[in-house]
Formats: C-alpha cells, sequence, structure tokens
C-alpha cells in the first residue's frame, strides 16, 4: 500500500472501484457547485509528521526563499489597462517557499510524483490526463506562513490548483475565494476592482485541517490566504499539474517566485 495517502478512504489505486467512481462524482459536484472539493483525511498522520518534522526546520530565512513582495492581482503588469485602474491595485504577499528540489524524498514529493493522483485529478475535471511539471524548482512547494504573513490576492498560472495542508495555524490563515469571477474571454476588470475594494458579495472562505487535499479553479478564481495569527505556521504543500507534458516556469518566473532560475 501506498504509505502516505489514506487509500481505504480514498481509494484512488483502484479507479475502477465503485468506492473511487462514486468519490469521483462526488468532486465532479462539489467543482460544479463551488468551483473547488476538498478530501479531508487525505494525508495520513505519520506522513504528515514527517514532513513537517523536515520542512518546519527549513521553513525560515536561512533555508528558504523569503517571498516578500507587493503585486497586482495577477503577479505581472496588464498593458491594456491604465496605470492606476484598481483592479492593479497592489497588496503585499509574504511566505517562506521551498522549493521541490529542496523537499526531494519526503512523503509530499512522493504523493505529488504519484501517477493514481495525477490520473484522479484528471477524472474530476474531464481532462485526458495530467502531467506533473518537468521543473525541478516549481512542480511543487512547500510554503511557511509564521504570525502575521499571508498569501494576498492572485490568480493561478495554471487551470487549478491542488494543496494539500500539513499545518493548520491556531488561528488566520483561511483559504478565501472568488469563484469564476473571470473567464478565458472575459477578464471583468470592473469585477476585480470590487474584489479589491471588498465590495464583492460572492467571496467565500474556509479553514482546512491538516491532511486535508484541496482542488480549486485558481486560474479564474481570485484567491489568497488571510495572515496567521500565533505561534504556530500555517504549512502547506502546494501541487501544480498541466494537461500537457513539458510545462515549465520562465527563468522570470523562477526568479520572482523563488529568487533563483535553477
Ligand atoms: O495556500 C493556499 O491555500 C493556496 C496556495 C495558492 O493559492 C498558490 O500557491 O497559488
Ligand atoms: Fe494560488
Amino acid at each position: 500500500m501506498f504509505p502516505a495517502i489514506d487509500l481505504e478512504r480514498y481509494p484512488l489505486h483502484r479507479p475502477d472501484s465503485p468506492a473511487c467512481t462514486a468519490l469521483v462524482a462526488r468532486c465532479k459536484a462539489d467543482l460544479a457547485q463551488d468551483g473547488m472539493f476538498n478530501l479531508e483525511g487525505f494525508m495520513l498522520p505519520d506522513a504528515i509528521a514527517e514532513t513537517v518534522a523536515f520542512a518546519a526546520p527549513r521553513l525560515n530565512a536561512e533555508h528558504a526563499f523569503t517571498h516578500a513582495r507587493r503585486h497586482n492581482i495577477y503577479f505581472r503588469p496588464v498593458p491594456e489597462l491604465p496605470a492606476g485602474h484598481p483592479a492593479l491595485a497592489e497588496v503585499e504577499t509574504r511566505n517562506f517557499t521551498l522549493c521541490a528540489d529542496q523537499c526531494a524524498g519526503t512523503p509530499v514529493d512522493a504523493i505529488y510524483s504519484w501517477r493514481p493522483l495525477a490520473d484522479f485529478l484528471a477524472r474530476t475535471m474531464d481532462h485526458q490526463a495530467l502531467y506533473p511539471m518537468p521543473d525541478p524548482l516549481a512542480r511543487f512547494n512547500v510554503m511557511g506562513y509564521p504570525d502575521g504573513w499571508g498569501l494576498n490576492w492572485h490568480f493561478d498560472r495554471s487551470q487549478f490548483t491542488t494543496t494539500l495542508l500539513l499545518q493548520a495555524p491556531l488561528a488566520g490563515g483561511d483559504f478565501v475565494y472568488r469563484s469564476d469571477l473571470r473567464t478565458q474571454d472575459d477578464p471583468n476588470y470592473d469585477g476585480v476592482a470590487a474584489l479589491l475594494r471588498g465590495k464583492d458579495e460572492k467571496v467565500r472562505s474556509f479553514k482546512a485541517e491538516a491532511g486535508t487535499l484541496n482542488v480549486f479553479k485558481g486560474r479564474n478564481t481570485a484567491h489568497r490566504v488571510t495572515p496567521v495569527e500565533g505561534e504556530v505556521p500555517r504549512i502547506i504543500a502546494v501541487f501544480t499539474y498541466y494537461d500537457r507534458p513539458g510545462v515549465t516556469f520562465t527563468r522570470e518566473e523562477r526568479i520572482g517566485f523563488y529568487g533563483r532560475a535553477e
């Protein structure tokens, strides 16, 4: 048995079983309704403990990249908008980031690279297949958020994002999101501006427990993580898959997110 995932509850290794088929149907229904689904208790406690024991002593300025910057919701300039447009309002993000190459051989590496997980995620989203990134830094990351730190409003590069919470903070660190704020054809800049002004009634939030796998459609769902409160850092693994093989970050993106290109 694969040691890091609760396969009795989530039988991803038996894709054709009635239990797995029912699970896929449940995830699809949640995605259609909320733009996300959660699998609580996905990662087993021993694997969580092993990963936290590895990552916690490294999520600091000495070992990890301190990702601290002001940015707009797009994490990049938008030439078609005039400077000062309210959709470009800047926000501040701060976390410690460990790249995949720094977490090689850990249980999160094993989970990310486990083919049945990518296959399961593909089924939930009606993709023919999903592929782990070959990018040695960006494949997956482990982020740490100490007291007062958070991830601010953004859209993701990838169509959807998969996270695995490793350690919940005492307070704060909530995942806040607004599903379908834009579409591929409509950037909805007015809606983005309203969200950033705090004037969007469709914003929702939730607080996960350690071990929960969360999947959300991050490309068109604006989302953020509120500042953590208290002495226990929020620690989370973020997995990125694409529907075609070979996708990597550009050199500029690697430097922006990780402070190094290789
Ligand atoms: O930490 C989270 O829950 C979300 C992470 C995220 O949005 C990202 O890495 O793009
Ligand atoms: Fe994100």
